[in-house]
């Protein structure tokens, strides 16, 4: 087994009484995409900022590229790209002016992958970053993140601002970067902006992890409808293994189901008649927030 690309250990971060990361243990593989996902104020900034030594843990540790994230903090920020939620940038330099100064801090950036990325993201070099519109501060902070091709790129909510063709043009480097071996990491709140190019992802709420999975599995789960007789009851489906979301309503039972279909028909039969049947896809942002409602 190849060493993590990210791996943390109990992570807990206390703010004075308030404890918004509570015991995280994660392991991203090298060479994967990792959507870290969770709603508002879950805890994913506050990890991401662990992970890059801005705040110390409270407890637990964290290595990143086989490091340990505050003992090792310079080699790290040398070997990864950092994309944070609060782009801080020189605003009276040009984007043109950002890139050669933050390439000439790392050293040696090859100029015309640079080039290419500024072609790729149509980005504006001529304006001072303080007078770019949003989106196209996140292009500069995209550059930064990927312009010397770093081993582990880590982006706090990469897509705020950008619109879809730049959204494009993202998840397709975020590809080429894991088709090299290297490893992307990224929070974002909605599932619908990573699952085109995750691998995994994590769901964190409150501070806890409370799934970790792969997006395969997730497009297992199937919305199943039924028209039954007689009129079914919601207990008999919400005590079937595999069984969500349960909602009846007259003589149509709808519900989320991960597992076999044959033993849902089975468990079904035994008690009612089919009179009506489908079953499709779940809808991808269905099922993940279902995890965002589902108490542990
Ligand atoms: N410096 C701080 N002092 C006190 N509380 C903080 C601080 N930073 C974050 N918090 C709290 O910790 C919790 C987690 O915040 P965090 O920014 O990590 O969430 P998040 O998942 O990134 O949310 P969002 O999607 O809104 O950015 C929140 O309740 C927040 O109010």
């Amino acid at each position: 087994m190849s060493t993590p690309a990210i791996r943390t250990h109990g992570l807990v971060k206390r703010y004075g009484r308030f404890e918004a990361v509570k015991g995280i243990d994660l392991e991203i593989r090298a060479g994967e995409v990792f959507g870290f996902l969770g709603p508002n104020g879950a805890g994913k900034s506050t990890t991401i900022r662990v992970l890059l030594d801005e705040i110390r843990p409270t407890a637990g540790r964290a290595e990143l590229l086989g490091l340990d994230s505050r003992r090792d903090a310079v080699e790290i920020h040398r070997r990864i790209g950092y994309l944070p939620s609060d782009l801080a940038l020189y605003p009276k330099m040009t984007g043109r002016d950002t890139l050669r100064f933050f390439g000439g801090l790392r050293g040696g950036v090859d100029q015309s992958y640079v080039g290419e990325l500024v072609d790729r993201f149509d980005a504006d070099l001529d304006k001072r970053t303080g007078e770019l519109s949003t989106g196209n501060r996140q292009k500069i902070g995209l550059i930064l993140a990927f312009m010397h091709r770093p081993e582990l790129v880590i982006m706090d909510e990469p897509n705020a601002g950008l619109d879809p063709l730049v959204q494009h043009q993202f998840q397709q480097l975020v590809r080429e970067t894991v088709a090299e071996g290297r490893t992307v990491f990224l929070s974002s709140h909605t599932l619908s902006e990573v699952q085109r190019v995750a691998d995994r992802v994590g769901i964190i709420r409150d501070g806890h992890m409370v799934a970790v999975e792969d997006i395969d599995d997730l497009r297992a789960v199937r919305r199943v409808d039924l028209l039954l007789d007689p009129q079914p009851r919601a207990v008999d489906f919400e005590a079937l293994a595999g069984a969500r979301d349960v909602v009846v309503a007259d003589h149509r039972v709808h519900l989320s189901f991960d597992g076999e279909l044959g033993a849902l028909l089975e468990a079904v039969t035994a008690r009612y008649r089919i009179l009506d049947l489908s079953a499709s896809d779940a809808d991808l942002e269905e099922v993940f927030l279902a995890f965002y409602r589902d108490s542990r």
